[in-house]
């Protein structure tokens, strides 16, 4: 129905680092019921970059996430998120640093029922105590289609409305990051083409730098690459990705590994 060709412009190679992970191990559980979710990850994020993260149901997708975004601790290795050690980071600090430097995008929308999207957009600034750049907000209720819909709340939105009010308040506060937990789970493919659509033009006209977790290829083909995860180990990149060539990655990463081929 809809083509995605003509959407990645070419550009220099990336310098910067926006967040990393060194060997990082994550073990839930103890004893004989343990799993190492995570086990020696390492991955370099570029600024300015959409990148996303694919792997088997239980490859350490999520964790790994959780673990850049500073949403949970590890247990072995560093994080650095632009410089910092989030390791070195207590909790309190983490909280501030997940709300100054970092946005979040979730299946599941996770908007306050009793707030309009416009409060919605704005609360993560209202809890900083910040006061919203206009310009930014025009910008971002525009370009998300959501003028008319601004002072709703979200009971009276359709799934696809409320996941770009969504993506407006994570990206109100000009973060240095993005994480995008599986964004597009919960719409249909309409809605979906259009979130997915604005995130790419958010890293190629605003130089947001987006991490976005999904089991979708076609979702995955608007990144600049893709990070695959097997095993709780980072399992190869591919660069300018489209659908059928992560469609054949990931069937080689789900296929037992009896040919020792990677
Ligand atoms: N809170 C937890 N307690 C115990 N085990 C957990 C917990 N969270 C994740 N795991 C386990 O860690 C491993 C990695 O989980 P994770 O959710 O990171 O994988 P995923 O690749 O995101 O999976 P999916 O694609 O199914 O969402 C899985 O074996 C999972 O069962």
């Amino acid at each position: 129905m809809t083509t995605s060709t003509a959407r990645k412009p070419t550009r220099p190679a990336p310098t910067t680092v926006a967040v990393q992970a060194r060997d990082v191990v994550r073990t839930y559980g103890r004893g004989a019921a343990a799993v190492r979710a995570l086990d020696g990850a390492t991955v370099s994020i570029p600024a300015g970059r959409f990148t996303a993260i694919m792997g088997p149901s239980g490859s350490g997708k999520s964790t790994l996430m959780h673990a850049l975004a500073g949403l949970d601790t590890v247990d072995g290795g560093q994080i650095l998120l632009g410089g910092t050690d989030l390791g070195q980071l207590g909790e309190r600090q983490r909280t501030l640093l997940r709300r100054d430097r970092v946005g979040f995008v979730f299946q599941s929308f996770n908007l306050v029922p009793t707030l309009t999207a416009r409060e919605n957009i704005l609360l993560p600034l209202t809890l900083a105590g910040r006061r919203p750049d206009p310009e930014r907000l025009a910008h971002l209720v525009t370009t998300l289609g959501l003028t008319d819909r601004i002072r709703h709340r979200p009971g009276e939105l359709s799934g696809g409305q409320q996941q770009r009010v969504a993506v407006a308040r994570a990206l109100i506060t000009r973060p240095e990051i993005v994480f995008a937990d599986e964004p597009t789970g919960n719409l249909d493919s309409q809605a979906a083409e259009a979130l997915l659509d604005f995130l790419r033009q958010a890293v190629d006209d605003l130089g947001q730098t987006i991490v976005m977790v999904t089991h979708d290829p076609h979702a995955a083909a608007y990144a600049d690459r893709v990070v695959f995860l097997a095993d709780g180990r980072i399992d190869g990149e591919l660069d300018a990705p489209t659908a059928p060539a992560i469609l054949s990655r990931m069937a080689r990463l789900s296929a037992p590994a009896t040919t020792g081929a990677n």
